[in-house]
């Protein structure tokens, strides 16, 4: 980047407090921020007039408010594709995890208390034959369903828009018009759309009281399309088989309850973490800002329409 901007960087390690991104804003033409940066409307107030793109290091765009900043001509781009097949890699761990009661099986080795094989010691639940219920079927959702149907899974979805047969037919997929349908018919259900105010709370405590008390929700997309205290009490009262989790609804909290769980595996916000997806995100980045510097659309532009 160095080689093609003038480029500010923020202090190693640390990300910029809020004074610090409004004065970035005030000075840059391009903004890179990342997925932990929340650039809202009275910080896009506060912005000077040279800003035109904030080129966003990660796929979500939930913490820019996309339509104001469209508003004030700012341009919104994103890293997406390069990081589907590794969150959709943890989707699939987080499955495994939760259903073969992994890190129940870790404790014990950890904890030295493993007494050796017994028939019925962690049994846990078997993949195939079950359905897993996608919620969102862009292009993580569907990185997931090409995994499960390796491991014999029947694959559901709900989505803004069926897919076209192309897509739906290859993973024998069947389209949900209605939430409720799906939420109800899934052994497993899994979060892989993004966070906009008609997400918010998609999962409600009602939604998530359809669900079979046997099934386990996963959710590699944003935290906040869960009702996470509703979810952590059905958890805590059997009302649910169990969780996995990557992301949460306050961000880096943690209910404390969720982690009293021996059947809710949680990770931090890991899903895309490999060195590859994180260089081809970088090297998006630069294609987004090169290409705008060049006077045309960034590729991977985000417009309001599309949440
Ligand atoms: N855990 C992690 O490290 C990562 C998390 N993410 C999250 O995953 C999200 C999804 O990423 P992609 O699959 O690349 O996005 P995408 O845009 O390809 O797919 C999202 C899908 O959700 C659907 N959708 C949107 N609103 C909906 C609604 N109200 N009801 C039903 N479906 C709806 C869209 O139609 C689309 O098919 C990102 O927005 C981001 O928040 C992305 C990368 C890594
Ligand atoms: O890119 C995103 O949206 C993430 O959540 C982390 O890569």
């Amino acid at each position: 980047m160095a080689e093609l901007f003038d480029v500010h960087p923020a202090p190693e390690g640390a990300p910029l407090d809020r004074e610090a991104l409004i004065a970035a804003l005030q000075e840059a033409d391009i903004l890179v921020p990342t997925i932990t940066d929340v650039i809202d409307a009275p910080l896009l107030g506060a912005a000077g007039d040279r800003l035109r793109l904030i080129a966003n290091y990660g796929a979500g765009v939930d913490h820019i408010d996309v339509a104001t900043a469209r508003q004030r001509g700012i341009l919104v781009s994103n890293t997406p594709g390069v990081l589907t097949e590794d969150t959709a890699d943890m989707g699939m761990a987080l499955m495994l995890a939760v259903l073969r009661r992994m890190t129940e099986g870790m404790a014990k080795m950890q904890e030295g208390v493993w007494e050796g094989w017994a028939p019925e010691a962690l049994l846990g639940t078997r993949l195939g034959g079950k359905t897993l219920g996608i919620l969102g079927m862009g292009r993580i959702g569907q990185a997931l369903a090409r995994r499960a149907r390796v491991f014999g899974m029947d694959i559901h979805y709900h989505n803004r828009r069926r897919l076209h047969e192309g897509l739906e037919g290859p993973l024998e997929a069947t389209f949900h018009e209605r939430l409720d349908s799906m939420v109800t018919t899934a052994d497993v259900i899994s979060v892989n759309c993004p966070h906009t105010p008609s997400t918010f709370h998609l999962l409600n405590a009602r939604r998530l009281k359809l669900m079979k008390p046997t099934a386990v929700i996963v959710n590699t997309s944003r935290g906040e399309v869960i009702d996470e205290n509703a979810l952590t009490r059905m958890l805590r009262a059997g009302e649910l088989a169990g969780a996995g989790l990557d992301v949460y609804e306050r961000g880096r909290g943690v209910n404390p309850r969720l982690r009293e769980l021996p059947n809710v595996v949680l990770l931090p916000h890991m899903g895309s973490a490999t060195r590859e997806a994180r260089l081809e995100m970088g090297e998006k980045v630069l294609i987004n800002m090169q290409t705008f510097a060049d006077g045309h659309r960034p590729p991977d532009l985000v417009v309001p329409s599309m949440l």
